[in-house]
């Protein structure tokens, strides 16, 4: 039979650790979905110890390449790819109960109510067997950030955010043909706006809590993730996953951490 347990791992954040004690005392799924081994009796003597897991949150302006870049990321590191505006059109698709309110947002390129977002990341951070998770386009406001802090007791260890003019967002949103409401030139000005207002200061957050990792988002899909490769192979836990040009650094006029 297994059994979910772990470790306390020294790079994990503090309220990282709040997350998994937290799950420890309430038993919730959350905190046993993070590892996995064969449980043996001298084991059984000790209180399981969680282990909290691996989250980057990536953001950027409509169009940067963030769901471009997570499908490499995925491909390369074995991270689990959680699109919020994925989450969200399922929503609609699936039309519940929240799916016509969730439309008209995002229509108008508006954020949806913090709450909705969050729940629907939870059930899918919950239901994961994986430690170690992508959150694409999430957080899109304060107020989401606050809301998964406290809903979830996690912080992010990385923060990725593609950095591309808005010319280029622009030209990319609308040839992206994958049929979305908001790929419209009207809807694109509104999503401009608000990520400019909204997602700037969540950016700024991370960069002055020195996890942000900003990457120039113009080029190549391939050369640019050259400079995402070096952000994962900087962590210890990723180096046995990597596939591809394990010796690349990052490069400073690339990619700019502010750690
Ligand atoms: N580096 C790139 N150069 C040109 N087009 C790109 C690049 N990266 C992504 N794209 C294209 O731009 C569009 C938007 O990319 P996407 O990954 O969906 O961005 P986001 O998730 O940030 O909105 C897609 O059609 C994608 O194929
Ligand atoms: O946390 C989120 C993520 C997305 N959205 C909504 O979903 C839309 C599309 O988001 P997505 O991340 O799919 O767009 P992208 O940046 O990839 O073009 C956004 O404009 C918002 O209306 C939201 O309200 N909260
Ligand atoms: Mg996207």
């Amino acid at each position: 039979m297994w059994r979910r347990v772990a470790s306390l791992s020294p790079m994990i954040s503090s309220s990282s650790r709040s997350l998994a004690l937290n799950q420890a005392a309430s038993g919730l799924k959350l905190g046993e979905s993070f590892a996995t081994h064969m449980i043996n009796p001298e084991e059984r003597a000790s209180p399981p110890k969680e282990k909290a897991p691996f989250i980057t949150f990536v953001l950027g302006g409509p169009g940067s390449g963030k769901g471009t870049q997570c499908e490499k990321i995925v491909e390369t590191f074995g991270l689990q790819h959680l699109s919020a505006g994925d989450l969200l059109r399922r929503e609609i698709a699936m039309n519940t109960k929240n799916g016509a309110t969730i439309l008209n947002l995002i229509k108008d390129g508006k954020i949806v109510p913090s709450e909705v977002t969050v729940k629907l990341i939870q059930k899918e951070l919950e239901s994961s067997d994986s430690s170690k998770f992508l959150i694409d386009g999430f957080p899109r406001t304060e107020e989401n950030r606050v809301a998964f802090e406290r809903i979830i007791r996690a912080d992010p260890d990385v923060v990725l955010f593609f950095d591309c003019p808005e010319e280029e967002m622009v030209t990319r949103v609308l040839n992206r043909n994958q049929g979305r409401i908001d790929d419209n030139i009207t809807t694109m000005k509104k999503r401009l706006k608000i990520f400019n207002a909204l997602n700037r200061p969540v950016i700024d957050y991370y960069k002055n809590k020195g996890k942000l990792y900003t990457i120039n988002a113009v080029g190549t899909v391939d050369d640019i993730f050259q400079h995402v490769l070096p952000i994962f192979n900087s962590f210890e836990q990723f180096k046995e996953s990597r596939h591809v040009n394990p010796k690349s650094t990052i490069s400073s006029s690339l990619v700019e951490s502010s750690s």
